[in-house]
C-alpha cells in the first residue's frame, strides 16, 4: 500500500525544504505551501532562515570533506551531527512562520554534499559516478511524524546521470514562458546555468555548472582577512582592484572545465583550496595585490558565465535572471552586465521571487513530485538516459 498517497493528493500542503550548499555557509530552511504538482503547480512562500554554521564547525566540515583529516568515526558522527542542524533549521523556520511542527505535510532535504565525483574510476578500474550528501533524515522524520525526502542525488546517477544540476526541474515548473526564451544563472558557490526555450518541453531544456560561482572569491577573502570574512561583502574588496588580463588568462587555460561541453557538473572538487593556492601564487607572481587578485577572479565568474552562454547555448536567449547570494556583490552583477551587453539581465527579486530561498524551495518541490511518484529529473541538465522519481522517501 502506497501510504503516501493520501498526502500526495492532498490540495495544499505545508512543506519544508531543506539546503546546505556548496559555500558552505549554513543551512537554509524555507516553509511554503504547495498546490498541485508538475506545470499545475503553485508554490507561495510562508517563512524563510538562514542559520549559519559556528565558524569552527564550518571549517571543520570541510576539511572532512577534503580528505585530509578525520576517519569513519568522524564521518558517521557528521552524518548525524548535521542531522540534527537540519532539524534546528526546519524547527527555526516553523517558529519564524508560527506554525506547529504538528502542521507540516512534508520535508523535502537536499543535505550537504560531502564529495561529489560525476566522473570517476571504481575500484575495478571502469567509468562510475558517486556522490555522498550528509545530513541524517531519519531525524528529521523523527523530529517532525511526516513524510521526508532525501538524498535526490543518487537515483539520478543509478540512471546514468551527473546527480546534479536539480534545481533546473523546478526552474522548468515555476519559470518557463510561452513568449521568451529564457536562461536562469545561479550564483552559489559554483555556478549554473538553465536554458529553457519558449514553449519547452522538458526534454529541450538544457542546464549545466558554468565553473566558480562565489567560492574561489570566498577563499580570497577567507584568507585576505585572516579569516575573519568570509565574502566579499557587496564586491566592495574587488571593486578595490584591478582586473589583471594575465591572471584571467592563466585561469582560462588551468581550469580544464570551462570549455568541456554540456552535461557537466563541478564543485570544490576542482574550485575549492587547491585551485584557489594555485590562483594566488599565480597571482602573487605576476605582482598582483590581495584586491587584484580577488578582482580577477570575481571578473572570471562572469566571464564563464558569458563564455558558457555564447558557446553552450542552443538558442538565443531573452533574458538572463540572476539567483543565488552573489547577487549582492554588486561587482560581479556589473561585470557580467558589461560581459552581456545586449542580453537584458535582472534578478530573481525583480520577479517577484526570493533569491536566498529558491534552492530550498526546490527541495520541498522536488519532494512534493517525488511523493506523487511524478519523474523529477531532467535529462538535458543530468545527462540521466531517462529521467527517474529522485529522492528517498521515510515515511
Ligand atoms: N552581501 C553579500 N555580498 C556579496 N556576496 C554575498 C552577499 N551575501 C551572500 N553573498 C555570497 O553568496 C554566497 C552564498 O550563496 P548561496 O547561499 O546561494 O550559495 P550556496 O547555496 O551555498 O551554493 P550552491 O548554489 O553552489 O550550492 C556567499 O558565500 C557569498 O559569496
Ligand atoms: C553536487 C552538488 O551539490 N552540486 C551543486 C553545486 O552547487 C551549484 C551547482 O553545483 C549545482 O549543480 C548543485 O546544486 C544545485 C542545488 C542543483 O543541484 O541544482
Amino acid at each position: 500500500m502506497n501510504t503516501v498517497q493520501p498526502l500526495a493528493s492532498k490540495s495544499r500542503k505545508l512543506c519544508i525544504g531543506l539546503m546546505s550548499g556548496t559555500c558552505c555557509d549554513g543551512i537554509d530552511a524555507v516553509l511554503v505551501a504547495i498546490e498541485g504538482r508538475g506545470t499545475k503547480l503553485k508554490v507561495t512562500e510562508l517563512a524563510f532562515v538562514s542559520i549559519p554554521y559556528e565558524k569552527k564547525f564550518r571549517a571543520r566540515l570541510l576539511t572532512l570533506s577534503r580528505g585530509e583529516e578525520g576517519g569513519s568515526r568522524e564521518l558517521c558522527l557528521m552524518n548525524f551531527t548535521l542531522g540534527q542542524l537540519f532539524v534546528s533549521a526546519a524547527k527555526a523556520v516553523c517558529k519564524e512562520a508560527k506554525v506547529s511542527t504538528s502542521e507540516i505535510d512534508l520535508i523535502g532535504s537536499h543535505g550537504h554534499t560531502f564529495y561529489h565525483i560525476p566522473e570517476a574510476q571504481d575500484y575495478f578500474g571502469k567509468p562510475v559516478s558517486a556522490t555522498m550528501q550528509l545530513g541524517e533524515a531519519s531525524l528529521l522524520s523523527e523530529a517532525f511524524g511526516c513524510p521526508v525526502v532525501s538524498d535526490f542525488r543518487v537515483r539520478d546517477m543509478a540512471a546514468g546521470g551527473q546527480g546534479a544540476p536539480l534545481v533546473p526541474y523546478t526552474e522548468y515548473l515555476l519559470y518557463r514562458s510561452e513568449t521568451e526564451t529564457v536562461a536562469l544563472q545561479n550564483l552559489g558557490g559554483i555556478g549554473n546555468l538553465t536554458v529553457i526555450p519558449k514553449h519547452a518541453l522538458p526534454e529541450q531544456i538544457l542546464a549545466f555548472d558554468t565553473g566558480p560561482g562565489n567560492m574561489v572569491i570566498d577563499e580570497l577573502v577567507y584568507r585576505y582577512s585572516s579569516g575573519v570574512e568570509s565574502y566579499d561583502k557587496n564586491g566592495d574588496l574587488g571593486r578595490k582592484g584591478k582586473i589583471s588580463n594575465s591572471l584571467v588568462q592563466w585561469m582560462l587555460e588551468n581550469d580544464g572545465y570551462l570549455t568541456r561541453f554540456p552535461p557537466k557538473t563541478t564543485g570544490r572538487e576542482r574550485y575549492g583550496i587547491p585551485f584557489v593556492d594555485l590562483v594566488e601564487h599565480q597571482g602573487v607572481a605576476l605582482g598582483l595585490s590581495p584586491f587584484d587578485i580577488i578582482a580577477s577572479a570575481t571578473y572570471y565568474t562572469a566571464f564563464c558565465i558569458s563564455y558558457s552562454l555564447s558557446h553552450f547555448c542552443p538558442v538565443p536567449v531573452d533574458r538572463l535572471t540572476v539567483g543565488g547570494g552573489g547577487i549582492h556583490n554588486s561587482f560581479l552583477m556589473d561585470e557580467l552586465k558589461q560581459l552581456l551587453p545586449h542580453m537584458p539581465v535582472n534578478t530573481q527579486e525583480d520577479l517577484g521571487f526570493n533569491s536566498d530561498s529558491k534552492e530550498a524551495v526546490a527541495f520541498a518541490v522536488l519532494a512534493n513530485e517525488a511523493i506523487a511518484g511524478r519523474p523529477n529529473t531532467l535529462i538535458g541538465a543530468t545527462g540521466a538516459s531517462h529521467a527517474v522519481v529522485m529522492g528517498k522517501i521515510l515515511l
